[in-house]
């Protein structure tokens, strides 16, 4: 659904030249949450401006449905604009017009009647829970409805694709929960595609399917994210998910004075809940200690991932990777 090539964003001031964006290659598929994480100053809204061209590349082609989008007329940019809705980190909401107002505005500039942007306006309140709400001030909700006008304005116009922008970042652990089972909800109902920046990597845990990771304006890694998650491979990367609490390489310390094979085993999906480990404990008679696991969710799909250490005869030892990889499990030998 959505290329951009080569997008270099350079900006220039007295004295100063910064290199926001820097060779950016990215592909979003239609029906995706696609989430970008980075650092502050990584280049994350620079980049997810470029799919509405609210931010121009130096250098680069942006394409949307098979449409280079940097070579548009403004009228033809202002229709495309129509298509995709935006959600911000501070709502950017009118605080003189009631919520329904709100809602209407990017209807009004769409050309529609007032009784049809009425009609629209009800919907979309409807579909974010807030149709009790129409005839309010946005000073009079909290930051979590605040941000549910700011989805229903954003989907007012039928967009194809919705950007939010750090749309959670202003708003506490179990309002960002919400406003994230709202996004899943609009995906999955109206077969929205999501892209979303953001600095946390449990947003992109509980939302996205697929994530890049932005570092000084290049894209350093980026996948499915269950194999982000497993087998992060650059050092911000790494560093991000274990803030997040996912921490990868605390096994080393306790691996040291224990004998014997130490294996990393990521499990996915079903195999994550069946007790594979026990069986094959039993069945080679080893010994397994855990140095390390975490077991959670990438959004629908259970997974997890264990550091062990392998205690017992040598030759069942051998034998252990191959019956594991057998059952499912990654499994991956740390010491030999
Ligand atoms: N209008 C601008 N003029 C000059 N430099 C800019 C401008 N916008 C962004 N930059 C620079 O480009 C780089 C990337 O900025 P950007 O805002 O895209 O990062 P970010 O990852 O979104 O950061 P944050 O998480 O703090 O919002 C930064 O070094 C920033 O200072």
């Amino acid at each position: 659904m959505i290329f951009l090539e080569n997008i270099h964003k350079t900006y220039a001031s007295p004295g100063r030249v910064s290199h926001a964006l820097a060779g950016v290659d990215l592909h979003i598929r239609k029906g995706e949450i696609f989430g970008i994480i980075g650092r502050s100053g990584a280049g994350k809204s620079t980049l997810i401006r470029m799919l509405n061209l609210l931010e121009r590349p130096t250098q680069g082609s942006v394409t949307v449905n098979g449409q280079d989008i940097t070579a548009l007329s403004e009228p033809q940019l202002r229709e495309f604009r129509h298509g995709v809705g935006m959600v911000f980190q501070h709502f950017n909401l009118l605080r003189s017009r009631t919520v329904l107002d709100n809602v209407c505005f990017p209807l009004r500039l769409a050309g529609l009647t007032r009784r049809q942007q009425i009609e629209r306006a009800h919907e979309v309140l409807t579909l974010v829970g807030l149709m009790d709400h129409a005839s309010k001030y946005p000073r009079q909700l909290s930051g979590g409805q605040q941000q549910r006008v700011g989805i229903a304005r954003a989907l007012a116009n039928r967009p194809e694709l919705l950007l939010c922008d750090e749309a959670t970042s202003a708003l506490d652990p179990e309002t960002t929960q919400s406003i994230l089972r709202l996004l899943l909800d609009i995906n999955k109902r109206l077969g929205l595609t999501i892209v979303l920046i953001t600095h946390g990597m449990d947003v992109i845990r509980n939302v996205c399917d697929r994530v890049a990771v932005i570092d000084a304006g290049v894209i350093v890694e980026s996948g499915t994210v269950l194999d982000v998650f497993l087998h992060p491979s650059h050092a911000v990367t790494q560093s991000l998910l274990s803030e997040s609490g996912v921490d990868a390489e605390g096994w080393r310390e306790m691996a040291q004075g224990i004998e014997g094979q130490l294996l990393r085993l990521s499990f996915r999906g079903d195999s994550t809940v069946k007790p594979i480990l026990s069986h094959v404990s039993r069945k080679l008679g080893l010994d397994l200690s855990i140095l390390q696991g975490s077991v959670g969710r990438i959004k629908d799909t259970p997974y997890g991932q264990l550091v062990i250490a392998v205690q017992g005869d040598a030759a069942s030892q051998e034998k252990l990777a191959g019956v594991l990889t057998n059952a499912g499990i990654e499994c991956e030998v740390l010491r030999p």
